[in-house]
Formats: structure tokens, C-alpha cells, sequence
């Protein structure tokens, strides 16, 4: 079967700072995968040249066997993105943002309508539909974002720290929602920097560090018998500074 995602050699660099080192990232097809690793590491600029929201300097990336930049509207009527900083039209209602990204998608109108409400629904965002998406709180931006994102019923879905913010009753709704999506034999990738979740989630995880990907595999293969946070720590170097210098922390006279 076509892996969900493939890159070979991905590379960006920011003026002299390399982000993205030459990265293998593989996906298999119906993975509930996740993309750990330290602040910094390209996490988000990887997502992105998947994506196509940036161009990179080098290497491919390819979705259900489309090359990303080549294929362009092939590999975007296949994915789902719930991108960081996520930008919503914010003079919009939950409920028009859903019926204007659907039209977007080029869905015919009663279909939207349907799936709109059930995505409300299933989001606990009835009560909220008809309420401006910029008086909406951060958990249920990230829901009417994954609601949008899940709208045209994508093959892979992306989605860059999608609990960052939510509550825990939120996130179980995310996670149902995520969990049945691949069930149905869809793909989801998101990045994370909470290894509990990931552990409790993911069945395929990919670890990055300093722009490359230093292991990758079934969740189990890259715990090696070891909790996920602490195959992570080894992976990644663990804690560059153990605070020695602070000697003046807590030290106050007063
Ligand atoms: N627009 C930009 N201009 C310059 N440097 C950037 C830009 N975006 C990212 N970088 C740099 O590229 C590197 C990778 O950043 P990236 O945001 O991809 O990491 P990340 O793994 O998603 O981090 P985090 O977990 O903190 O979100 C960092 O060193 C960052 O400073």
C-alpha cells in the first residue's frame, strides 16, 4: 500500500539557520501517527513544506504517492491541516465558516449543511454555531478548525499541536473524533510535545531533533520496552542545563 506521507531529503534553511536537515519522514497508510520533539526542531516547518504552505529548498514530499509540489491540487483535495497560529475569518459564525469552507471545497450545498451540523454537534458546538469565531475561546477555535479541516472527509489529516490549549473535556472530543477518523483507514499526523498523549494515541511515532528525524517506526519499536517520555529523552540528549547556575533561585532573604 502507498504510504499516506513520504519525504526524501527534505530541506530548509532560514537565512544561515538550517531548520529542516534532509528529513525521511515515512507515514503508513491508517496510522494515528505522531511528530515529537524539542522546541525548534522543524516540527512545524516539516508540516508546513507537507503541506504546501512552504516551499522547501530541497528534497520531495509526497501524499498517497502525489508529489506535493508538483501535484498541487491532487495532494489538497486529499488533506485535512490544522495548522499552529491557526488564522480563522474571525467575522464569521462556527456555523458560516463550516458552509463557506465547504463551498470552498466545491461541496454541493445540502451536503454541507448536513455535515456542518453533524460536525457542530459532535464538536459540542451546537449552542456556539451562530456565535462570531473571534469571540470564540482557544479550545473551541481548535474545534471549529478541526471541524473545518475534517469537512470534505480527507484521506491524511494534519494537525500542528492540536491539544495546545484545550481542556481535558475538549480534548476527549478531539480525540473520539480523531480516533474514528482512523478507524475508517484515514491518516492522521499531528505534533506534540505531551509524550503521554502520544503514547496513549499514537501507533506509529516519528522523533525529531535538530532538523532530522532520529527514529521512526510503531510506537512500541521506538519505546524499546521504555516509556515514550524517557526513549525521548535519551533520543533527543535530555536536558542540555540542570539549573546549576541559578545558585540566586529561591534564595530570597526576605
Ligand atoms: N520564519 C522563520 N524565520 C526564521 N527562522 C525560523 C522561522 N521559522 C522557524 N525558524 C527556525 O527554524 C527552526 C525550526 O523551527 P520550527 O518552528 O519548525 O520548530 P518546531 O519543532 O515546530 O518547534 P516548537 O516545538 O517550538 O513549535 C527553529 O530554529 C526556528 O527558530
Amino acid at each position: 500500500m502507498t504510504d499516506a506521507v513520504r519525504t526524501h531529503g527534505l530541506f530548509k534553511r532560514y537565512g544561515p539557520q538550517v531548520a529542516v536537515a534532509g528529513v525521511e519522514l515515512v507515514v503508513p497508510s491508517g496510522s494515528f501517527a505522531g511528530l515529537v520533539g524539542p522546541n525548534g526542531a522543524g516540527k512545524t516547518t516539516t508540516l508546513s513544506m507537507i503541506t504546501g504552505l512552504l516551499r522547501p529548498d530541497g528534497g520531495t514530499a509526497e501524499v498517497d504517492g502525489f508529489h506535493v509540489w508538483r501535484d498541487p491540487v491532487e495532494v489538497k483535495t486529499r488533506i485535512g491541516v490544522l495548522p499552529e497560529g491557526l488564522r480563522l475569518f474571525e467575522r464569521l459564525s462556527g456555523r458560516e465558516l463550516l458552509l463557506y469552507n465547504g463551498r470552498l471545497r466545491g461541496i454541493p450545498k445540502a451536503q454541507v449543511e448536513e455535515r456542518a451540523a453533524e460536525l457542530l454537534a459532535v464538536m459540542d458546538l451546537t449552542g456556539a454555531a451562530d456565535k462570531l469565531v473571534v469571540d470564540y475561546s482557544t479550545g473551541m477555535r481548535k474545534k471549529i478548525g478541526l471541524a473545518a479541516a475534517l469537512l470534505h472527509n480527507p484521506s491524511v489529516l494534519f494537525l500542528d499541536e492540536p491539544f495546545e490549549g484545550v481542556d481535558p473535556v475538549s480534548a476527549n472530543t478531539l480525540t473520539d473524533v480523531l480516533r474514528r477518523f482512523t478507524a475508517s483507514g484515514s491518516t492522521v499526523i499531528f505534533s506534540s510535545h505531551v509524550m503521554d498523549l502520544v503514547e496513549r494515541l499514537c501507533d506509529w511515532v516519528s522523533v525529531m531533533s535538530a532538523g532530522h528525524i532520529v527514529a521512526q517506526g510503531p510506537l512500541a519499536d521506538v519505546r524499546g520496552g521504555r516509556s515514550l517520555n524517557q526513549a525521548f529523552l535519551e533520543l533527543v540528549g535530555g536536558p542540555r542545563d540542570n539549573g546549576e547556575g541559578l545558585t540566586w533561585l529561591g534564595a530570597n532573604p526576605r
